[in-house]
């Protein structure tokens, strides 16, 4: 198959870098300017994974989107609809895979809803699930789902990409694995807090209480509140929860402790957008105020988990 794929950070480093693994045709694109970009045009690394001489790397946006059969897309998820803003000149219908995991802030869209929104009708696939680069480029296997709003979409992908070194399952809840997906990286940041506060014996709280209001979020927006214990959230808290990989879980744990961090945390935003539609589905996300209190409203976090603690008491499972 030939793919291209669209944004040369982490993640997409990565998607570029399996896929020729495997076999396929591929085109890493990057904004010309990108250091990564730039890196790994000098170099074919990225400090994590050496790249194959058969993988193009191009700043051409409509050269890339003209090569492929698919486009796969890995960048911030807040930056999608202005990326999709630029693809529709050049975008002829090809399928779209997002590895990425996030909700649109101010809107609250999922990003296949966003994908949508911008570009009209499109198949659209999610790849999703726990993997770290660092694991992969060693060997060490890992199991991820994709998802997709078109069912041919998803048997095609799934039948393609899988390998010994990722065994992907079908998806079968659009709404269920965008939103745990997206919803696991605040988990993460919880965690990371509970790491900074000394506080780690509470994570197996925190992975029992976080999906539930997850859940009870999905069902309210239609999903299956099962995919939460699936491999997009539940499936991930590995890789996020207990990882020294993990960007949301450090950024989490340098928050609390006042120290900087600069890499991508998908959660910090993804917080506010699911507070969006907690309030648009009347689902109270306790968990998820909680993080937003403290990294977006600048509260002192025993004092936030101390009220967390003080709520009314409730049955385990509503
Ligand atoms: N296991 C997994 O499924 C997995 C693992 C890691 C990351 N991710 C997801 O992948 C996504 C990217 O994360 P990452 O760690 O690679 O981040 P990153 O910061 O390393 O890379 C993001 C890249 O997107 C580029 N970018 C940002 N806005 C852009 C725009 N408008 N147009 C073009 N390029 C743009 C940046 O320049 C950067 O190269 C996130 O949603 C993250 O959650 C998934
Ligand atoms: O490093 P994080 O927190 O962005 O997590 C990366 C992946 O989503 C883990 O599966």
């Amino acid at each position: 198959m030939r793919v291209s794929v669209l944004g040369c950070g982490r993640w997409g480093s990565f998607i570029a870098w399996y896929l020729n693994h495997i076999g396929h045709e591929v085109t890493l694109w990057g904004r010309e300017g990108s250091k990564n970009l730039e890196h790994l045009r000098a170099s074919r690394e990225n400090g994590i994974l050496t790249f194959d001489s058969k993988i193009e790397i191009t700043s051409d946006l409509a050269a890339a989107v003209a090569h492929a059969e698919v486009l796969a897309i890995s960048i911030n998820s807040q930056n999608l609809r202005e990326l999709l803003a630029r693809l529709r000149g050049h975008h002829r219908g090809q399928p779209l895979v997002l590895c990425m995991k996030g909700i649109e802030e101010g809107t609250g869209l999922r990003l296949s809803e966003v994908a949508a929104e911008v570009l009209g009708p499109v198949e659209t696939a999610v790849w999703v699930g726990p993997g770290h680069v660092q694991n992969f480029v060693k060997g060490v296997p890992n199991c991820m789902v994709i998802d997709a709003n078109d069912d041919g979409l998803r048997r095609r992908l799934v039948e393609a990409f899988s390998s010994d070194l990722i065994r992907f399952y079908y998806g079968a809840d659009l709404i269920g694995n965008e939103v745990g997906a997206a919803a696991k990286n605040v988990i993460g940041i919880a965690a990371g807090m509970l790491d900074g506060l000394g506080l780690t014996s509470l994570k197996g709280a925190l992975i029992s209480r976080g999906p539930r209001e997850i859940a009870r979020l999905i069902r309210a927006m239609g999903g299956d509140e099962l995919s939460v214990y699936g491999l997009s959230h539940l499936g991930d808290f590995e890789a996020t929860v207990f990882s020294a990989y993990s960007h949301n879980r450090r950024f989490g744990e340098a928050f609390v402790r006042g120290e900087p961090y600069d890499e991508l945390a998908e959660g910090v935003r993804t917080t506010r957008a699911l507070l969006t539609l907690g309030e648009r589905y009347e689902i109270d996300l306790p968990i998820c105020r909680a993080v937003s209190a403290v990294v977006h409203g600048g509260r002192d976090p025993r004092e936030i988990l101390s009220k967390l603690f003080m709520r009314s008491l409730k049955e385990e499972f509503y």
